[in-house]
C-alpha cells in the first residue's frame, strides 16, 4: 500500500489519469491525497471531478479555491469569471450528485504517514495555528459546508477582510478568515496578515512581506500543500517541514505525485506546452 499525494489537477484530466497509471495506482490498495483545485482554468474539470469521485474512499481531498469558487457559482449566486472552465460542470446531468460530493470533502486532512505527523490543506497553514487548531478551525468551515445556511455562507464568503486571523473573530469574518488562510494564502507579514495580489514566484514578495513556510512554527509536522503554481513544487528558504505539489500542470508544467511514505516524487509533463 502506497499513499500518494498529488497537487491542483485544474481540468488536466488526460495527465491525471496518465499519472495514475504511470504510479501504477490501485484504489484497491494504493490510497490517493490530492491538495484541491480539482477544477477551472484547464480542459476537463467535468471528467476531473467524476474521475476523482469514482476512487471513492481510496481517495482524500481538500477544497481549494477553484472548487469553493465552483460551489459559490452553483450555489450561492456567484458569477462565472473570463476564464473559468466550469461550464460543463454546470450543464452536466449529474451535476448535483458531483456538487455533493464536492461540497462534502474537508477542507484539512491530518495523518500519520511514513511516521510523520502528515496535514494536508490547500494554500498552507497560518505559523500561529498549531495543527489541532487547524483541524478546528476548518471543522467550523465543514459544518457550515453541511449544514443548512450552506448556501448563505457561499454567497458572502468572497472578500479580502478581515486579512488577518484573530482567535475573537465570529461569524462570516471567522469562517471568511479560516477560508482564506486554507485555500488562499501564499504571502504573510510578521502579523500573519495575508496579501491577497501576489501569486507569481517569490519574487512577487510584496515588501513586509513572505512566502508562509519561510516563519518559523513550533512543531515539526509535515504541511503538504498545492496552490502555488509558480513554486514549481520547491520551497526555497523553507523554515518548516512543508511539501508544495503544485508543479503548474494547467500552466504548461507538470503533474507531480509525491509517494508520503518514501518521499519519492514522480511526475508528468503538462499537455499544454
Ligand atoms: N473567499 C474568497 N474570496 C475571494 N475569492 C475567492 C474566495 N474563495 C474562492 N475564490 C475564488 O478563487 C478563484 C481563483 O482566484 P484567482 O486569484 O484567479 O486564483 P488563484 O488560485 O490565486 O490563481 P491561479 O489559479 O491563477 O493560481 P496559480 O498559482 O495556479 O497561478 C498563479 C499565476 O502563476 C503563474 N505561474 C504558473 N506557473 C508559473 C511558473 N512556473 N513561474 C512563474 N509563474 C507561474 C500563472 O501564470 C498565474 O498567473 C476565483 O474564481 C475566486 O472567485
Amino acid at each position: 500500500m502506497t499513499t500518494y499525494a498529488i497537487g491542483d489537477l485544474q481540468g488536466c484530466h488526460a495527465e491525471f489519469v496518465e499519472l495514475l497509471e504511470t504510479l501504477g495506482f490501485d484504489p484497491r490498495r494504493d490510497r490517493l491525497w490530492l491538495a484541491g483545485d480539482l477544477v477551472n482554468r484547464g480542459p476537463g474539470s467535468l471528467d476531473c471531478l467524476r474521475e476523482v469521485e469514482a476512487l471513492g474512499d481510496a481517495v482524500l481531498t481538500v477544497l481549494g479555491n477553484h472548487d469553493l469558487h465552483l460551489l459559490a457559482v452553483a450555489r450561492g449566486g456567484a458569477t462565472l469569471n473570463r476564464k473559468d472552465t466550469l461550464d460543463a460542470i454546470l450543464a452536466a446531468p449529474d451535476r448535483e450528485r458531483l456538487l455533493d460530493w464536492l461540497q462534502s470533502r474537508p477542507m484539512l486532512v491530518r495523518e500519520t504517514l511514513g511516521g510523520e505527523d502528515t496535514l494536508m490543506t490547500h494554500a498552507g497553514l497560518l505559523p500561529r495555528w498549531s495543527p489541532d487548531q487547524a483541524e478546528r478551525l476548518a471543522a467550523e468551515v465543514e459544518v457550515m459546508l453541511s449544514g443548512e445556511q450552506a448556501g448563505g455562507f457561499l454567497e458572502r464568503m468572497y472578500g479580502n477582510a478581515p486579512d488577518c486571523w484573530r482567535d475573537d473573530l465570529e461569524g462570516i469574518d471567522r469562517l471568511r478568515a479560516i477560508v482564506n488562510v486554507l485555500t488562499r494564502m501564499r504571502f504573510i507579514d510578521a502579523e500573519g496578515r495575508l496579501d491577497f495580489a501576489a501569486k507569481e514566484g517569490l519574487d512577487s514578495a510584496p515588501a513586509g512581506f513572505a512566502p508562509w513556510f519561510r516563519y518559523p512554527r513550533g512543531d515539526a509536522t509535515r504541511l503538504v500543500f498545492g496552490h502555488w503554481a509558480a513554486l514549481q513544487g520547491e520551497t526555497p528558504g523553507s523554515r518548516v517541514n512543508a511539501c508544495a505539489l503544485d508543479t503548474g500542470c494547467v500552466w504548461g508544467g507538470s503533474l507531480t505525485a509525491l509517494d508520503l511514505e518514501r518521499g519519492e516524487r514522480i511526475s508528468v509533463p503538462s499537455r499544454r506546452r
